[in-house]
């Protein structure tokens, strides 16, 4: 199986405290890895290092044998990320976030409307593209991000707690749409807590509690998991 994420012995420190330690994990080709855990465990903090915003003190990571240290440029060209606040731009309307993303992705124009349309009515934004985020609710500025992650085909796409702050209509659009990027070769490491959703979508998990990988293996052994932590 081809390896797209290596994650191996990172430790992250925030203020003099170990936050992270030791902490190691892959991610093949075309497969969902839930990050579980308790509040505080370190799932936002591992997946902010792994995109490159918070420095680890030790450890490499590799995106397709991209080191995160040696190849920062290449190595973020394959992947997208969905934080849990979605951070958009005031200054840019719903398409013009689209736009940045096509061309810092070089998505082709003929794939990129297609594209934008099949979001866009998913999400049900079709009336919204010439808006400013400001004008825009905090679901409906979470699906423009989601888009924006969702419009180039890179390897691996990080999501902070996907379905937190979608309608029930979007959640299940979403949730088709990263089984189809599955079903095309993506990978996908997702945060959530919501244990029905790691069952029904995650081929794997991995287990934070207090910062250290407690356990990690397949979701069918999940069941057993998910007794001994609530
Ligand atoms: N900016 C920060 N300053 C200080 N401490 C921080 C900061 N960010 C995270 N931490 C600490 O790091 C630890 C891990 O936090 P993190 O947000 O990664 O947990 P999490 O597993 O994502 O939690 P949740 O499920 O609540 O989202 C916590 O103890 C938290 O207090």
């Amino acid at each position: 199986m081809e390896e797209v994420l290596d994650v191996n012995k990172c430790d992250v420190d925030i203020q003099k405290k170990r936050i992270l330690s030791k902490v190691s994990f892959h991610v093949y080709r075309g497969e969902i890895m839930a990050l579980v855990g308790h509040n505080g465990a370190g799932k936002s903090t591992l997946m902010k290092t792994i995109i490159g915003s918070r420095e680890k003190v030790s450890g490499n990571i590799a995106i397709r044998g991209y080191d995160q240290d040696e190849q920062y440029r290449t190595y973020k060209l394959n992947f997208t990320y969905i934080p849990e606040e979605p951070l958009l731009f005031n200054e840019l309307t719903v398409y013009h976030h689209f736009r940045l993303f096509q061309q810092s992705y070089a998505i082709p124009e003929e794939v990129f409307k297609e594209r934008v349309d099949h979001y866009v009515q998913g999400f049900e934004l079709t009336d919204k593209l010439d808006e400013y985020p400001e004008a825009l609710s905090k679901g409906m500025r979470q699906k423009v991000q989601t888009i924006c992650a969702l419009l180039p085909d890179v390897p691996i796409l990080f999501i902070d707690e996907p379905f937190m702050g979608l309608d029930v209509y979007a959640g299940a659009f979403l949730e088709k749409e990263l089984q189809h990027k599955r079903e095309r070769g993506g990978s996908i490491v997702l945060t959530t807590h919501q244990l029905d959703k790691v069952s029904e979508l995650a081929d794997r998990y991995v287990m934070l509690v207090d910062g250290l990988v407690s356990s990690s293996g397949n979701v069918s052994g999940f069941n057993d998991l998910e007794r001994r932590w609530t």
